[in-house]
């Protein structure tokens, strides 16, 4: 479904968040990133619809091309839909108006200033019944618990009507009863409509239990990818190599040290 070749990322600075890599990406594929803290995990996700942009490479989406063109990356990120660890809903607005605002892509940038057609919003309670919260439709989002904030996340993101779903770190911030929850509907959802989804998480059980595959990256590369059933102690060890130590992170072109700073020039 997407496909990326050489695809490597270096931000201003030199710091090479991921070196290059070529991956290939299943239709209806549940995928789960591992690594530690600053091992590439989010550039990696954020590159597929170049929320990212890759310093080189190319990435291939199936049915459109290459992302090189700015139409075909527009298109490629209507169809991506997208979960953030802090849900990102607005707060005073209702479930139902949240999930709606995923159907703005679909629509002329003055056609969001009025209220969008019965069709549309048919669509977005079609898609708050799939997370199990229909009878929240009209709740504000803050009055919602966390794990069903995330879930209106994911409500949100499928009223997009996604070929790809990326998920940063999507549980982050829920207890471990609500994180299989949520999980257990990502996949459940991917499965059920082939979307393509890329979860990063911390969780090597979680990984374990819910992903197809699995793919762990250390420094900005790739050093395991394959089936849950590969996270032997071994694999996780090369995974999580150095985790603790100040070099988890992707290569940074060179480690300040403390007495490298000028205080001087640190405020209160
Ligand atoms: N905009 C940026 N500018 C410079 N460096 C960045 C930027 N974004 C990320 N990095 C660096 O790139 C490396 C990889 O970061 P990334 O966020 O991809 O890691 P991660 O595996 O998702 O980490 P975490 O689990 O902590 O979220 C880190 O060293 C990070 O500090």
């Amino acid at each position: 479904m997407i496909q990326m070749n050489d695809v490597h990322v270096t931000f201003p600075g030199g710091m090479t968040a991921l070196h290059p890599t070529s991956l290939h990406f299943q239709r209806g594929e549940f995928t789960v990133l591992l690594g530690a803290s600053g091992a590439g995990k989010s550039t990696l996700l954020r590159c597929l619809n170049q929320l990212t942009p890759p310093s080189g490479g190319t990435i291939t989406v199936e049915g459109l091309g290459s992302l090189d063109d700015r139409r075909r990356l527009h298109e490629h990120r209507k169809r991506t839909g997208m979960i953030f660890q802090q849900h990102q809903l607005i707060g005073r607005q209702s479930a139902l108006a949240n999930v709606l605002l995923g159907r703005i892509g679909y629509h002329a940038a003055w056609r969001s200033l009025f209220p969008l057609p019965l069709a549309e919003r048919r669509i977005a309670l079609e898609c708050l019944e799939r997370v199990g919260l229909l009878h929240k439709a009209l709740e504000r989002a803050d009055r919602l618990s966390g794990g069903q904030q995330q879930r209106v996340g994911i409500a949100r993101a499928l009223a997009q009507r996604p070929r790809l779903m990326l998920a940063d770190e999507p549980v982050a911030s829920l207890d471990p009863a609500t994180s299989h929850n949520v999980l257990a509907q990502l996949r459940r959802i991917g499965h059920e409509d082939g979307i393509t989804t890329v979860v990063s998480l911390h969780q090597v059980d979680l990984a374990q239990t819910y992903a197809d595959r699995v793919i762990g990256l250390a420094h900005g590369r790739v050093v395991f990818d394959g089936a849950p059933a590969g996270l032997t102690p071994a694999t996780q060890q090369a995974i999580y190599q150095q985790a603790g130590h100040s070099n988890t992170e992707a290569t940074a072109p060179t480690a300040p040290t403390l007495s490298a700073y000028n205080f001087a020039t640190i405020e209160d």
